[in-house]
């Protein structure tokens, strides 16, 4: 029967990379998503932007929305400080099982909490569900038009502090209008654009980093 390119991509990584080196994990995806099939992870060029907004934050607790297969969640985890905690939101079975196995290569399954659902159902639970209070870093990689409801929603819901960082992928392509006309007009935050490439290719895409003032 015909495998999926997920399930492809994890083969890539139980071939190529060493277990418990998250960056041979992130190199072995590169790798398959340049010389094999192109995947929708945040890829190499982005994700040294991510690397150095994750090293100057330096969060203690990170919200991702929208795992796929892990690429960004194992990126961003290997750059936290001891005892910081990961959440990743995943809506995809499929992607969170292919998802899960990266993690576990990688060997950062006590820093990364991987909870399978949809971002609009567990955002409002987080308090409770992980003893949360609030989050020092937000990676927005999920549907694109779920980005702006679910950014009201954490504000709502009391996830934002005065200083929380929201980093947004894929602004330009495949774009989030709505998002990035709210977060460059409010008041509330202060945002700054990253130009940079579509995952893999040369066609234009950026990540929006914005810090909310409370
Ligand atoms: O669309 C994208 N990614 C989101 C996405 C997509 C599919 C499934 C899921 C299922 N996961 C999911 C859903 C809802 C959720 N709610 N809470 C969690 C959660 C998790 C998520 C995307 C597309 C392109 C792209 C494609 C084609 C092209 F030509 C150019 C560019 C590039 C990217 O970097 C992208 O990130
Ligand atoms: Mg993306």
């Amino acid at each position: 029967t015909q495998t999926t390119r997920p399930q492809r991509l994890l083969a890539a990584v139980q071939k190529n990379a060493t277990r418990g080196d998250p960056r041979s994990v992130v190199k072995a995806i590169d790798q398959f998503c340049r010389q094999k099939e192109w995947a929708m992870n945040v890829g190499d060029e982005k994700g040294c932007i991510l690397d150095s907004v994750v090293t100057e934050v330096n969060p203690a607790t990170v919200l991702e929305l929208g795992t796929y297969c892990a690429y960004s969640t194992v990126r961003i985890a290997s750059l936290l400080p001891p005892h910081a905690k990961l959440i990743t939101l995943e809506f995809n079975p499929h992607n969170a099982a292919i998802a899960r196995q990266v993690i576990a290569w990688a060997g950062l399954g006590d820093k990364i909490q991987l909870v399978e659902g949809a971002s609009g159902d567990w955002i409002p639970k987080m308090k409770e569900k992980f003893a949360i209070e609030t989050f020092d870093l937000v990676f927005l990689d999920h549907w694109k038009d779920r980005y702006l409801p679910d950014t009201k929603l954490m504000e709502e819901c009391g996830l934002l502090r005065k200083g929380s960082i929201l980093l947004a992928d894929n602004v330009i392509c495949p774009g989030t209008p709505d998002y990035l006309e709210y977060i460059r007009n409010s008041p509330r935050y202060k945002s700054q654009y990253f130009r940079s490439h579509l995952e893999y290719t040369k066609v234009e895409d950026g990540l929006e980093k914005s810090v909310f003032l409370g």
